[in-house]
Formats: structure tokens, sequence, C-alpha cells
């Protein structure tokens, strides 16, 4: 049984909680300090608490707290070296949190797909904890990155799903235009989202094959694909990765400030 304890039950806090209550062998720990958030997550929760020494026997503690509210926390926390401190909070760097707690720190950059346990997500730490490589093989896919990587994963992985609710949006809403049924082109869309996302992933060739493979000649994806190619949406993307990736570096700045 692993005991894993969340400080902030919010989004990111309540997205782990949730995933971790259809899995066997967790016991988990609500920590906030608004209970009417603590009564949206008892439901996913063994305990919700205001008291911050429930977490005192907890082998991870997640904190998913915003970012200027860790030095907050981590003023009140007491762990022992035993246990894995597992921050979550964007830019807020490793060493910060560590210089100010006896547990072990990982920094982690999750994603909300954890209540579905479809999270993708991002590890830096000094070695490997069993326990949390347990956790988040069971809550989705994780990739173990340098944490000097940690901004853009933030970008490309935390904020990641944002950006590609706007690319489905953008879809169905055209499609909605053009007469189909709203709940219509909402399948569709996600669907189609989830099958080629499936297919990159099954693929042995490069994206261009697969791209290549759904254009008949002369036929209908040429046309998109070509007001594709003469736009900027390529670039725009990235530009929408750039801004977060900086914006993540800045957070550390402000926290490391404070
Ligand atoms: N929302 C997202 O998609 C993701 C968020 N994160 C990170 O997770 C953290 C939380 O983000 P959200 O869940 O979106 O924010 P949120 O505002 O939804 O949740 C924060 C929670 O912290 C609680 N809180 C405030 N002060 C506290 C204290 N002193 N002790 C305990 N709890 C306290 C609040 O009551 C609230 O429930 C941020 O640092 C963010 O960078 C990381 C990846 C994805
Ligand atoms: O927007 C944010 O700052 C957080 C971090 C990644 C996703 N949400």
């Amino acid at each position: 049984m692993i005991t894993v304890s969340v400080i902030g039950c919010g989004h990111m806090g309540s997205a782990l909680l949730e995933g971790l209550a259809t899995v066997e062998g967790y016991r988990t720990i609500g920590y906030d300090v608004d209970p009417a958030v603590l009564d949206d997550v008892k439901s996913y929760c063994d305990r919700t608490t205001t008291d911050i020494d429930a977490i005192s026997d907890s082998d991870i503690v997640a904190l998913t707290v915003k970012p200027d509210i860790v030095p907050t926390v981590l003023a009140e926390i007491n762990l022992h070296a035993e246990q894995t401190l597992m921050t979550a909070a964007a830019g807020v760097e490793r060493s910060f949190v560590s210089n100010q707690t006896d547990a072990t720190v990982i920094r982690l950059m999750p994603n909300l797909a954890a209540s579905l346990r479809e999270m993708a997500a991002a590890v830096a730490w000094d070695e490997p904890d069993p326990a949390v490589e347990t956790m988040l093989s069971d809550l989705g896919s994780y990739v173990v990155i340098d944490e000097t990587h940690m901004n853009i994963a933030t970008a490309l992985n935390g904020s990641g799903p944002a950006f590609v609710y706007y690319l489905i949006q953008s879809m169905q809403t055209r499609a909605i235009k053009e007469g189909l049924d709203k709940s219509d082109a909402q399948t569709l869309a996600i669907q189609t989202f989830i099958g080629a996302a499936e297919m990159v992933r099954a693929a042995d060739e490069p994206i261009e094959s697969l791209i290549d493979a759904v254009c008949s000649p002369n036929g209908t994806t040429i046309e998109g694909m070509n007001v594709l190619f003469d736009s900027n949406v390529d670039a725009e993307v990235g530009d929408a990765l750039t801004a977060a990736t900086e914006r993540s570096a800045e957070l550390a700045a402000e926290v490391d400030h404070e």
C-alpha cells in the first residue's frame, strides 16, 4: 500500500486523487485550506483534512498548490528523509524546495488527464523512486528528464492539453458552422484526435508519411493541407509552446525572489 497525500486539492490535486481512486494499492489523503474544495474531492480520497500534520506518515506527498503558495506550505510541513515530496508547481525549482525540507524532493510536471489515468508526465529526480514510478505508470505515461528541460515539458504536457482542446474546438466549430449536428461534430472531432494520436504512437514512419497516406491524389485532404502549409500555423503553435516555456522560467524567478 502506497500512502499518497495531496497538498492543494484544486484542479491538479483533485485530478491525481481521482485517478488514484480507481487503482488498487493506494491510500490517499487530500489536504487543503479550503473545506469546500475538500468537499468536492472527498469521494476520491480515503481521508480529507485541513490538518497539515495528517500527511506526516505518507510515502509520497504531492505539492499541487500555486507556485506563489509553495513557500507558505514549505514553512508549514515537517517531512522526514524517508518521504518523497513531489512538487508539481510550474516553474518552482527542485533546489528551492529541497532547501526547505528533509524529504527527498522530485519535480513533476503532470497534467489533468491524471483523472482518467491518461496523464503525460515529466519527472526530474536524482534517483528513480520505485513508489513514484508505480504511481506515474498507474496514472498514464511518464518520461524522466533533466530538470533543465522542465520549462519546455511544462509547456508541452502541462499546458499542452489546453492547446489541444483549442484545436479540437476549432475543428468542431467549423464543422458545426458547415451544418453538422453539434453532438455529431463533437464525437467525430474527439475520435479523430484520439485515432490520430494512436496512429502516431503505433507508426514506425515519420508524421509526414502519415499525412501523405491521408492525402489521396487530387483529393480533399491535400486541399486542406495546402491551406495549412501556406499558413503560419506551425510557427504559431511553436510560439504558444515558447510563450508557456518562458512563463515557466519567469515563475521560477518570481518564487525565488520572494
Ligand atoms: N491545472 C493544471 O493543468 C496543472 C497545474 N499544475 C500545477 O499545479 C499547481 C496547482 O494548480 P491548479 O490545481 O490549477 O490550481 P488550483 O487553484 O485549482 O488549486 C490550488 C489549490 O491549493 C489550495 N491552497 C491554497 N493555499 C493552500 C495552502 N496554504 N495549503 C494547502 N492548499 C492550499 C487552494 O485552496 C486550491 O484548492 C500549480 O502550481 C500549477 O503550476 C501542473 C500541471 C498542470
Ligand atoms: O497554467 C499553468 O501555469 C499550469 C502549469 C501547467 C498547466 N497549468
